[in-house]
């Protein structure tokens, strides 16, 4: 399984097929063609500097006559861990404090509205160890730890929605964890949070041992930009889970992750972006780049490597190309809101969707004593 030496599929595609071939390939693995986004320069001089790739695409809709564009710029962020895993705690949080400051001050320069980070993004990845400490030490308040009040800073002084997921210790309530997104406005307000409804029980993915499923639903939080929503990682396999979002009115749904290739490269360009087609929303994949620490991992073998590559995809099936697999970055995609609803009256598939229906089979096949439908000769 490639490692950081495979640089991305893109690069791979367009070193190796002919033009025409290649335009094909593209017009099917990625839809109708994106617009690169024109961004300051000195936003690729500041990038180059704090070494992270930056990017910018355009997603387009039609012109409409009552309705104005409703033109909204996201930014994914996508990292390694600065520091080794076996650093003090609170060095480690403070240095990717500082990284994302960085990225985040370029973010602002290319006119980020709503800026998301990858899971669990102030801790190394740990959930894989089954040890307690120090990795549980990650976990803070999301009302008023030390990584919400910095990221209530940012937004307040960027005019930026922030979505922050981390590891939620929730004191008021038996000192519970959670794998936690917590979304601020860009008024530097907390406007609220949602956590992880699915865990993995998938290979090393221990992540059961250190914090419960989500009990607060599918919550889509109304910023200033548009409705958003964040489905976080394990979500993204499940399509029930993007719908409830979807159902809920999220006009953009975030899925910060951390997963590996062996386990799941395969699926990635498919699911963020099946999941975007199926409920005419954006959806915006954020993977987190690197191997995980030899010293969260202590020799147990080969636990496989984070590909980055993450992107953003539309109602339409169009998406960008991925950031890299294997450098830190930034993903800054311009959408126009309004091909939300162009998209569904198109293919119509929240008229066509069968809901009730669903409603009462589920209704039924959750019960005990289902028997499933099976007609027989
Ligand atoms: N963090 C997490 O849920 N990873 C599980 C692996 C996957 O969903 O690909």
């Amino acid at each position: 399984m490639a490692g950081a030496e495979w640089k991305s599929l893109e690069e791979c595609l367009e070193k190796h097929l002919p033009l025409p071939d290649l335009q094909e390939v593209k017009r099917v693995l990625y839809g109708k063609e994106l617009r690169s986004l024109d961004l300051p320069r000195e936003a690729f001089e500041a990038a180059s500097r704090e070494d992270f790739e930056l990017q910018g695409y355009a997603f387009e809709a039609a012109e409409e006559q009552l309705r104005r564009p409703r033109i909204v710029h996201v930014g994914l962020v996508q990292n390694r861990i600065p520091l080794p895993a076996n650093a003090p705690v609170a060095e480690q949080v403070s240095a990717l404090h500082r990284r994302i400051k960085a990225i985040v001050e370029v973010a602002a320069m290319c006119g980020v509205n709503i800026i998301c980070f990858q899971e669990a993004w102030t801790m190394p990845f740990a959930f894989c160890t089954r040890e307690k400490l120090p990795w549980t030490e990650f976990a803070e308040s999301a009302e008023d730890g030390p990584t919400t009040r910095f990221c209530q800073k940012l937004a307040k002084n960027h005019d930026m929605v922030v979505v922050s997921p981390i590891l939620e210790r929730d004191s008021e309530h038996g000192d519970v964890l959670w794998n936690t997104a917590v979304v601020i406005s860009n008024s530097g307000a907390i406007l609220g949070k949602t956590r992880k409804n699915h865990i993995p029980r998938v290979g090393d993915f221990n992540e059961s041992t250190y914090y419960m499923e989500g009990n607060l639903g599918h919550p889509v939080f109304q910023t200033q930009f548009g409705r958003i929503a964040v489905n976080i990682c394990y979500g993204r396999h499940h399509p029930l889970n993007w719908l409830m979002y979807s159902i809920n009115g999220a006009e953009i749904i975030f899925n910060p992750s951390a997963t590996i290739g062996a386990l799941s490269e395969s699926l990635w360009p498919i699911e963020a972006r099946n999941a975007a087609i199926a409920n005419h929303c954006f959806t915006c994949a954020i993977n987190r780049v690197g191997t995980v620490s030899p010293e969260v991992w202590l020799g147990r073998g080969d636990f496989g490597y984070f590909y980055g590559s993450s992107y953003v995809a539309a109602p339409d099936s169009s998406r960008t190309p991925g950031l890299s697999r294997s450098r830190d970055g930034l993903l800054v995609a311009k959408l126009d809101l309004n091909l939300c609803q162009q998209v569904n009256d198109v293919w119509n598939f929240k008229m066509t969707g069968r809901y009730e229906m669903y409603a009462r089979e589920l209704a039924e096949a959750v019960k005990s004593n289902y028997s499933p439908t099976i007609v027989k000769e």
